[in-house]
């Protein structure tokens, strides 16, 4: 039993010996401090998306057309938001989307780190992306007790991809998130009006520039020629990986293997069939291609074409009432991007501790007032579609 509605009580009980939050209490605030104390271009990069970011705005939007139908004398004063998946215990559905330049998001430039230390102050575990500022060993160090899962942007170079993989898997990782629909990136208005995406990426090659199969393959090393080192990079950053890999990426580990972006029922089958762990259903948060659906749109046919396969669901997660609907529409578990990063940028692993907590806290206390005391209870049928 977890009783993350607690944190209210917290929070009160510092009003009531005249402590100020430090931190705004909703989305909107999260977003509006964070937006004016990332530089403009940093703030650009994390907040924009594909096109006129319709499929952005849509992600969010699905989740004002269900709404939960409360159910009363259920007695809901325990509740249980724990969650079992690829051989773990998790005391919370939620976890942190893998997010590249994150780094860059904290005021002291290592905010891999401070995501990481969120993790283990939390048991909200990080999916700690391929591009970051500080290696993935050192991320790993700072888990704590909670488990953590490394997403691979997969390199054309096969050694590589390899090479990146056996180290997460000494690091300590519990899973291997691949993404698939990154391998190139999208159309992306914001940050070609500020031209720097170049430069972001350059400050976040750290697995890349402590990998021994990537430093073998440079002219020089990258501290001597760091240029020469990102022109390398970009050569080998995204496969555009087929079918035809898969086995391949699956040969990789023993560890769980989850493939990320999977948004059509087909795709769902065809991975579940190649030997995959687990679905990761996610547009990306709308960064990647406009004009498709919201992801919640697609997460019941994704639920059900995975059958017993967990499903790992993100893309305009706001709240934990957005939570709530996610797991009633089958995802066993629910990841966010923007809001952490948001929760990052305005109070480091203090800031980040409280977007996780904050969205746990109303997440449990909706299913105590409506009556929902378990995930087991939360099922398509707690929704209504509206409008
Ligand atoms: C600034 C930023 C960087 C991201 N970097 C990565 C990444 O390195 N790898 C990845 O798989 N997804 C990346 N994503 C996508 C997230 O993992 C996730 O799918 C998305 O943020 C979920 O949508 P939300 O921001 O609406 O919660 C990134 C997202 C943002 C906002
Ligand atoms: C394209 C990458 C460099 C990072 C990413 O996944 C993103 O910005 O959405």
């Amino acid at each position: 039993m977890t009783d993350f509605g607690a944190y209210q009580y917290e929070i009160y009980f510092d009003g009531l010996r005249g402590v100020v939050p430090h931190f705004p209490m909703t989305y909107e605030g999260w977003e509006e401090r964070a937006r004016a104390t990332l530089s403009p271009s940093l703030w650009s990069y994390v907040a924009g998306g594909a096109g006129d970011e319709h499929t952005q705005r849509a992600n969010v939007a699905a989740f004002s057309r269900r709404a939960l139908v409360p159910r009363m004398f259920v007695g809901a004063k325990q509740r249980d938001l724990s969650v079992s998946m690829f051989g773990l215990t998790l005391p919370s559905p939620l976890m942190m989307a893998p997010v590249g330049v994150l780094g860059l998001c904290a005021q002291d430039g290592h905010g891999d780190l401070a995501a990481a230390r969120a993790a283990a102050r939390t048991g909200v575990p990080m999916i700690a992306s391929t591009l970051s500022v500080d290696p993935m060993e050192q991320v790993a160090a700072e888990f704590g007790d909670t488990p953590g899962f490394f997403q691979l942007y997969t390199p054309t170079d096969r050694d590589l991809a390899a090479s990146l993989v056996q180290r997460a898997e000494a690091a300590g990782f519990q899973g291997i998130v691949v993404t698939l629909d990154t391998w190139v990136t999208g159309w992306r208005p914001r940050d070609l009006s500020t031209s720097n995406f170049p430069q972001l990426r350059g400050h976040c090659l750290a697995n890349y520039t402590s990998d021994p199969v990537f430093r073998a393959a440079l002219p020089k090393p990258p501290e001597e020629d760091p240029g020469a080192t990102v022109m390398h990079w970009a050569g080998v950053f995204g496969n555009p990986l087929t079918w035809d890999d898969l086995p391949w990426l699956r040969s990789l580990t023993t560890l769980p293997l989850i493939v990320k972006g999977l948004c059509h029922p087909e795709d769902v089958r065809r991975a579940r069939d190649g030997g995959v762990d687990g679905i990761y259903c996610s547009n990306h948060g709308g960064r990647q291609a406009n004009g498709g659906l919201a992801t919640l749109d697609v997460l019941p046919e994704v639920v059900e074409a995975a059958d017993s396969l967990p499903v790992i669901f993100d893309s305009g997660v706001r709240s934990g009432t957005d939570v709530v609907k996610a797991l009633a529409l089958g995802a066993s578990a629910v990841a966010i991007g923007r809001p952490y990063i948001h929760g990052l940028a305005i109070g480091g692993v203090d800031g980040l501790v409280h977007v996780l907590r904050s969205l746990l806290a109303e997440a449990d206390l909706l299913m105590a007032v409506d009556g929902y005391p378990t995930l087991a209870d939360l099922t398509p049928d707690a929704l209504r579609t509206v409008g």
